[in-house]
C-alpha cells in the first residue's frame, strides 16, 4: 500500500490514497501505522477517497469530490481536523487530484473550502462558525483551569490561563467533566502574550499532546477574543510546531499556515 507523510506546523499525518474506496481501515491498523517506533509514526491518518463512494458523506459529493476520512492515532474516528484538511488539500493539489485555487473538501463536519497554490506556501481553510457552548473546567497537574467550550465540528475546551503553558505537564489527559464531554474533548491551554497573539499547547483526544491542532487554534482564538471583549479579528497562535493565523468574522473562521508533504513510500506492515 502506498503512503505519503505530511504535516501542518508539525501536526503530522499518514496519507493513504484510496480513490476507489477499497481500503478496510481498522482501528488497530491505524494505530499500528501511527506508532512512532513500530510504524510510520503520526498524530493521525488521512484516507483520501471519493466522496460519492463514502455513504456517511455522500450528500457532500456535489460540493467536494474528495473526502478526508480522518482517524486519530489511537484508531478512533473524529469529526474534523483543521491541520489535516490543510495537509489533505496540499496532497490533492501536488498529486494532481485537484487544481490549485479554491475547492471543497468533504469532512464529517461538512464541506470545508480550502485555498492554496501548487508548490508551497500557506493553505487556508474556511473552518465554519465556531459554536460557543458555555464554560467548563480542565484539571492539569492538580490545578483547575476554567475554559470555554467550543464546537468546531469536534469538541474543544480552550482555557486562557495565568500559569505559563511551557511549564505544564501534558503527558497525561487533562481531567474534564465527562457529563459535559461524553465523547471526550481536545483541551487547549493558552497564554495571551500580546495584542491578538497567544501561545497554545494542546492535549488532543485520541492522540495525546501534539505540536499543533488547527481546530484547537480556532477554539483558542475564540477564547482569547472573548476575554478581550472582541468577536472578530485576526489572531496569531503560536504552537510548539510553528505559528497559525486564525481570522474570526461575523459568519465564519479561517485558519491559515504551512502544509508540507515530506515523504512517500510503500507500507510493508
Ligand atoms: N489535529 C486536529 C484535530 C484532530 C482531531 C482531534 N484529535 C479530535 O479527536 O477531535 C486539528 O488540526 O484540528
Amino acid at each position: 500500500m502506498r503512503f505519503v507523510k505530511g504535516h501542518g506546523t508539525e501536526n503530522d499525518f499518514v496519507i493513504l490514497p484510496d480513490p476507489d474506496g477499497e481500503l478496510e481501515l481498522s482501528a488497530a491498523r491505524v494505530a499500528a501505522l501511527c506508532d512512532r517506533r513500530a510504524g510510520i509514526g503520526a498524530d493521525g491518518v488521512l484516507r483520501v477517497t471519493r466522496t460519492k463512494l463514502s455513504p456517511e458523506v455522500a450528500d457532500q459529493a456535489g460540493e467536494a469530490e474528495w473526502f478526508m476520512d480522518y482517524r486519530n492515532a489511537d484508531g478512533g474516528v473524529a469529526e474534523m481536523c483543521g491541520n489535516g484538511t490543510r495537509v489533505f488539500a496540499r496532497y490533492l493539489v501536488e498529486s494532481g487530484l485537484a487544481d490549485e485555487g479554491e475547492f471543497g473538501v468533504a469532512t464529517r463536519a461538512g464541506v470545508k473550502r480550502v485555498r492554496l497554490a501548487r508548490g508551497g506556501g500557506d493553505v487556508s481553510v474556511d473552518m465554519g462558525a465556531p459554536r460557543v457552548l458555555g464554560e467548563s473546567r480542565a484539571v492539569v497537574g492538580g490545578r483547575g483551569y476554567e475554559g470555554v467550550r467550543v464546537d468546531m465540528g469536534n469538541p474543544h475546551l480552550a482555557c486562557v490561563i495565568g500559569d505559563p503553558v511551557a511549564g505544564l505537564d501534558l503527558t497525561r489527559q487533562p481531567a474534564f467533566d465527562p457529563e459535559v464531554f461524553p465523547h471526550g474533548v481536545n483541551v487547549e491551554l493558552l497564554n495571551a502574550v500580546g495584542p491578538r497573539r497567544v501561545v497554545m499547547r494542546v492535549h488532543e483526544r485520541g492522540v495525546g499532546e501534539t505540536r499543533s491542532c488547527g481546530t484547537g487554534t480556532v477554539a483558542s482564538a475564540v477564547a482569547a477574543a472573548r476575554l478581550a471583549g472582541e468577536t472578530t479579528g485576526t489572531w496569531e497562535v503560536e504552537v510548539p510546531g510553528g505559528t497559525l493565523t486564525v481570522t474570526l468574522d461575523e459568519h465564519t473562521s479561517h485558519l491559515a499556515g504551512p502544509a508540507v508533504l515530506v515523504a512517500s513510500g510503500e507500507i510493508l506492515i
